[in-house]
């Protein structure tokens, strides 16, 4: 049969080593997608500790509590000796911290290696989108980062369950040769060239779960939370379309897929962080009920709404966020605010 010009290409780059930069629940996730995959994987690990147990242990306790990591997955914490000779590298510490990161890994990278990005954020203050972050410190342009997006739970994926992604790339060669190293029994990537779309769909979505969160810990059911999603896609929609992103990609994986998981799961550190804050927890209770992970859309809620300010978009739900998670206010005279907005048609 001819193959037909939807399905994606034999990669002519091929992908045998990578090397994956953060050993938390994601990054050794992704990592173990890859083992899985057959590729040759090694991982950097901040602590020595993590390092060895992964190394010699086959686990995570840590991040990945009862999962058994394969035999050929090998950790690190001297980044020079896991970054030598890698095919692709994968960025997997939170959004706030890849810059400064980065910046201590970038003369380690070797030549034209591809450079994936899992965090799932908008840098304060830059206002960037993670590509953006990457393609200024590693001195290469941004269209050629590969963006992991998608439904994609560490603890499900790590556990073998069926689940997909979207790769998206400004280089569609460069997506295909990494969705090829990731394409495992249980995991099933899929491309896209949207690269801002799919960005703002991972990092908006980490923000409409803070308020799902909250929604259900005020004793809010199925309705509210519904409203929540939809309506959060809307605003995410609404900032994407005005940077550029085809709202095409907001009905797949790295926008309502994302979304949906995100912000029904308990599972979700956005949506636990959330639903603490909702019960009546301070920020600093929630943030230990998330086990020192990284909420992302806490510090999310703050620079996206920057964004669309400086965009000119209304963003309502992530403007509350804000005003909960930074200003101290109290997230039921907060929802009781969203609410009672001036009324307006669902499409405009
Ligand atoms: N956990 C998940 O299910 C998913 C996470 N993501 C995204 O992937 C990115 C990484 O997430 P996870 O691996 O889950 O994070 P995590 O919080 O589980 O682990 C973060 C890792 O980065 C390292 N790190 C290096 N510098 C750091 C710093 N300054 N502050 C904090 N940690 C630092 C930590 O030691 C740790 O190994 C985030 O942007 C997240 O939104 C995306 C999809 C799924
Ligand atoms: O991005 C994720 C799922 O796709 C993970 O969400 P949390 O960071 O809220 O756990």
């Amino acid at each position: 049969m001819a193959e037909s010009a939807a399905q994606s290409p034999a990669p002519s780059r091929v992908v045998r080593s990578v090397t994956v930069l953060g050993a938390g629940s994601w990054g050794t996730t992704f990592a173990k997608i890859l083992a899985d995959a057959g590729r040759d994987v090694t991982m950097w690990a901040r602590r020595p500790e993590v390092a060895h147990e992964i190394t010699h242990e086959h686990v995570n306790s840590g991040y990945l509590p009862g999962i058994t990591l394969p035999g050929n997955l090998r950790a690190t914490s001297d980044a020079a000796e896991a970054l030598e000779g890698a095919d692709a590298v994968v960025l997997a510490v939170p959004s706030q911290s890849l810059r400064s990161n980065l910046e201590r890994w970038r003369d380690l990278l070797p030549a034209d290696t591809i450079l994936v990005s899992l965090a799932k954020g908008v840098e304060l203050g830059t206002l960037k989108r993670m590509s953006e972050v990457i393609g200024e410190v590693a001195g290469v342009p941004e269209t050629s980062v590969v963006v992991v997006a998608g439904p994609n739970l560490a603890k499900e994926i790590a556990q073998g369950q069926p689940a997909a992604g979207v790769f998206a790339c400004g280089d569609h060669e460069r997506a295909v040769a990494v969705q090829e190293a990731a394409f495992t029994g249980y995991f099933r990537p899929y491309t896209n060239t949207d690269v801002v779309g799919s960005e703002l769909g991972g990092a908006c979505k980490n923000v409409i779960a803070l308020s799902c969160g909250m929604a259900a810990g005020l004793g809010f059911g199925a309705n509210t939370v519904a409203t929540l999603i939809t309506r959060g896609l809307a605003e995410t929609g609404r900032l994407g379309v005005k940077l550029g992103a085809d709202p095409m990609t907001f009905a797949g994986l790295a926008g309502v897929g994302d979304m949906v998981a995100t912000c029904a799961s308990p599972l979700s550190r956005n949506r636990t962080f959330g639903e603490r804050i909702g019960k009546g927890e301070t920020i600093e209770q929630a943030q230990q009920a998330v086990g020192g992970q990284v909420a992302e859309g806490v510090m999310s809620c703050r620079s996206i709404r920057d964004l669309a300010h400086r965009c000119g978009v209304d963003m309502p739900i992530t403007d509350a966020m804000y005003r909960v998670c930074h200003e101290g206010r109290d997230p039921a005279t907060v929802g009781a605010e969203l609410l009672g907005r001036q009324q307006k048609p669902e499409r405009m």
